[in-house]
């Protein structure tokens, strides 16, 4: 084990920390949610951790390819991957500014730099005719299929919270850029990569990659770059303090440290939703089957998660 401070942490924020799901998309509300979460980012670097942050997209991306097929008859519109790429940058803008301020406030001199990241898939990724990974805003059951007939969309209820547009998920098979970004983590720089899980391209046969029209899941990108990049830790951050089993029952139980053997009796017994809670855990138990440490924790808990004082604490 590498001493404290030296470890190398990757950090995957959920959507709620861009966004919450009531709230209306507009910039401003967006920088303030990245600002909040900014300040509990800069306490891990503060307390000398090597930084890497991974981060959603759905909300965004979304938007981003309405408003290419919204204005379709003024300007040509972009294909799903280049919104992809659209939404890395705006977010990672987000992110580097508000984290750099933080730091500064902290007193502390740290270059934040942002890398346009692909996520290799599978050109015959089943996923790819079964969409399934919810983007952009919420609807009522009635509004979506009535958008799903009008604008020939997929739609699907999505964990319980409303009905939003799906788009096929396909599997990260490789961090394109992962190499730089250790570079970049050796140069001492905080590193915000693979945002959206990446932009999906394929390899082909002449060893060129092509952009896919999909969009990854970020908790299972992150898994993987936390693999190639040698991270110490893969923190899924979140909305709740903990995994629940029962969640949300009488007899809910919050999960701390958890082994591999006992995660899987959970699973087994179903206990963790397809639509949210699902991915993070498999991601999490997937991280933890190569050897290292996943915690799942609340947002503003991240510090104390990474001292074993907060969080659901994933390893062999
Ligand atoms: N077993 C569980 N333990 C904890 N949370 C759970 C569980 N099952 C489902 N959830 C839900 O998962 C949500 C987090 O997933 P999601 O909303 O997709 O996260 P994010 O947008 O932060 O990536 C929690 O708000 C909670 O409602
Ligand atoms: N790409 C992705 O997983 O985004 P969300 O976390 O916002 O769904």
């Amino acid at each position: 084990m590498k001493e404290l401070g030296k470890q190398t942490v990757l950090v995957a924020l959920g959507g709620n920390a861009i966004l919450q799901p009531k709230q209306e998309a507009t910039f401003q509300n967006q920088y303030e949610n990245v600002k909040t979460s900014c300040e509990f980012l800069a306490k891990l670097v503060k307390n000398g951790y090597n930084l890497v942050v991974t981060h959603g997209n759905g909300p965004q991306v979304g938007t981003i390819l309405r408003q290419n097929e919204e204005a379709s008859h003024v300007v040509p519109p972009m294909p799903l991957d280049v919104c992809s790429a659209e939404s890395q940058g705006f977010i990672a803008y987000m992110m580097q500014q508000a984290l750099y301020n933080e730091l500064t406030k902290l007193g502390l001199k740290k270059n934040v730099v942002s890398i346009v990241t692909r996520t290799e898939v599978a050109k015959n990724d089943p996923a790819f005719s079964n969409p399934d990974k919810p983007i952009g805003v919420f609807y009522s059951e009635e509004e979506a299929k009535k958008l799903s007939e009008e604008k020939n969309w997929v739609v699907a209820e999505d964990a319980g919270r409303g009905w939003r547009r799906v788009v096929p998920s396909p599997a990260p098979l490789n961090i394109v850029e992962s190499e730089s970004i250790v570079d970049l983590i050796d140069a001492g720089h905080i590193v915000i990569s693979c945002g959206g899980g990446g932009i999906p391209v394929v390899k082909k046969e002449d060893g060129t990659y092509e952009g896919v029209e999909a969009v990854i899941d970020k908790d299972r990108s992150g898994c993987k770059l936390a693999e190639q990049i040698k991270a110490d830790i893969f923190v899924i951050l979140t909305d709740v303090e903990n995994v629940y089993v029962n969640y949300g029952k009488e007899n809910q139980k919050a999960l701390t440290h958890v082994s591999l053997e006992e995660l899987e009796g959970y699973i087994a017994e179903g206990q963790f939703s397809a639509g949210s809670m699902g991915p993070k855990i498999e991601a999490a138990q997937k991280f933890a089957q190569q050897g290292g440490t996943s915690i799942i924790c609340a947002l503003n808990k991240a510090d104390l998660a990474l001292e074993g004082k907060s969080g659901t604490r994933i390893s062999k």
